[in-house]
């Protein structure tokens, strides 16, 4: 349905740029869901089958920062957005310096499962690509189809929910789709445990405020934003004991990551006791909101087919740093759980945003009579893709950190962390993720 001349620029258009072909494979594909449906197509990644949860983004750029996003683990990415590949893939080696957190992606490598696009493009043009969208596919182990109805499919979704699936490849493709009964659950898995740092470390550890980071399978962007704002960074596993060593820190922040947050309870009994001990800035992103949500009482769920893409309208509701209430802001989201709109919230919460589209919880924060300092967000301020509307919450936490040790005395002002005094032994380069 997607015509493929649409991708053949006109020579004059193309004359100057560096363009480059990527040879497709002719082997064929299919992508059957749970549901009874199959769609057909070609492969253009690695001709490999597998499962996953079929889901879809709305995002019409960005689909290598999306694909390297950790919260996408075990799932089957459909693009709404008709062609995809044209501006290729970029190196993901960043260079080394002290404020440097490793890769030019959102981690190390490709963590969807599979992708799903209507129209693949064979060329692809930018003055940083250094590959094609299928060699970055084959290279990684990563299958993917093109030629299907991604309207269709997403249409499906939309009215059936997130479903899981298989991307089958090759005689796979031509073979019957599984058994009901086959299909394997991503959500089953405590997929965080599979992308959250192994061992603690540090980035940019001459930055003026000590910052915790629980790492869920965080998104490098939001560990830039927090160094490009000076903070010396220690990340965590997400299961890591914070309140042995929280006296250490001026103040915490949770991850995104994938999957079920009822998956990490560990983490939010961790979380549940900070909260009841300790009174410096607390704020979490997605998969953090939710635990801090769940750690302060509220139920999380799973929604129909979540929220994916780089255009979903928050209202604020409540005024905190550069947030206004009462203003709308445009916001990256990639998220199939959230917060349930419990009446009363728990003493000494309230909701900061709620979503203009479908009215779920779009963020939480403590009351000014608390006397804490915590919020949550379930979009993804730090973007990497999408819009920079509310990129200033990085600096609002931070500037309350700052305040916060220049208020209190007895915070660890001058102490210098001595990472071996709690750090397990580690390589001399631990990645970002998984
Ligand atoms: N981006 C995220 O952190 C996602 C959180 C969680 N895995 C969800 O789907 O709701």
């Amino acid at each position: 349905m997607f015509a493929r001349s649409i991708i053949r620029l006109p020579t004059t258009l193309s004359r100057g740029f560096a363009t480059h072909t990527g040879p497709l494979s002719a082997l064929p594909a299919a992508l059957h869901l749970k549901t009874g449906q199959s769609f057909h197509g070609r492969s253009f990644g690695s001709p490999r089958s597998v499962f996953g949860e079929t889901v879809f983004s709305t995002s019409i750029t960005s689909y290598t920062e999306s694909m390297t996003d950790p919260s996408y683990r075990g799932q089957i990415l459909v693009f709404t957005t008709p062609l995809i590949g044209n501006y290729g893939v970029p190196s993901n080696n960043a260079p080394i310096n002290s404020q440097d957190v490793g890769v030019v992606l959102e981690s190390q490598g490709i963590q969807c499962s599979a992708v799903v696009v209507a129209d693949v493009a064979e060329k692809f043009s930018h003055h940083s690509a250094v590959e094609s969208l299928a060699s970055w596919c084959r290279r990684s182990n990563i299958p993917a189809i093109t030629g299907v109805d991604t309207r269709a499919i997403t249409r499906l979704l939309r009215d059936q929910g997130t479903t899981l699936g298989r991307l089958a490849i090759g005689a796979d493709a031509s073979a019957p789709a599984p058994a009901s009964e086959q299909y394997w659950d991503p959500t089953t898995e405590n997929l965080v445990d599979q992308v959250s740092t192994k061992y603690p470390y540090q980035l940019n550890p001459t930055g003026d405020i000590k910052i915790a980071v629980l790492d869920f399978g965080a998104k490098a962007n939001i560990l830039r934003s927090l160094v490009r704002r000076n903070a010396a960074v220690t990340v965590l596993p997400w299961n890591y004991d914070f309140n042995s060593i929280r006296d250490k820190f001026d103040g915490l922040f949770l991850t995104n990551g994938p999957g079920n947050p009822g998956q990490c309870m560990e983490a939010v009994s961790i979380l549940r006791k900070t909260l009841q001990e300790w009174n410096k800035p607390v704020f979490g992103i997605c998969m953090g909101h939710q635990i801090i949500g769940m750690a302060a009482g509220l139920e999380a769920y799973r929604m129909t087919f979540g929220n994916r893409g780089h255009n979903q309208p928050v209202l604020a509701l409540a005024s905190a740093g550069s947030i206004k209430a009462g203003r709308v802001y445009v916001t990256s989201q990639n998220h199939q759980y959230a917060l349930k709109l419990s009446d009363p919230f728990p003493q000494g919460w309230e909701p900061f945003f709620i979503n203009c589209n479908d009215s779920s919880v779009e963020g939480i924060k403590s009351t000014s009579e608390s006397g804490k300092r915590v919020w949550g967000v379930q979009f993804h301020p730090e973007s990497a893709g999408g819009p920079l509307d509310t990129i200033e919450m990085f600096t609002d936490f931070l500037d309350e950190c700052r305040l916060y040790k220049a208020e209190n005395v007895k915070t660890p002002v001058g102490i210098t962390i001595d990472a071996a005094s709690f750090m397990m032994e580690q390589p001399a380069r631990v990645q970002v993720s998984a």
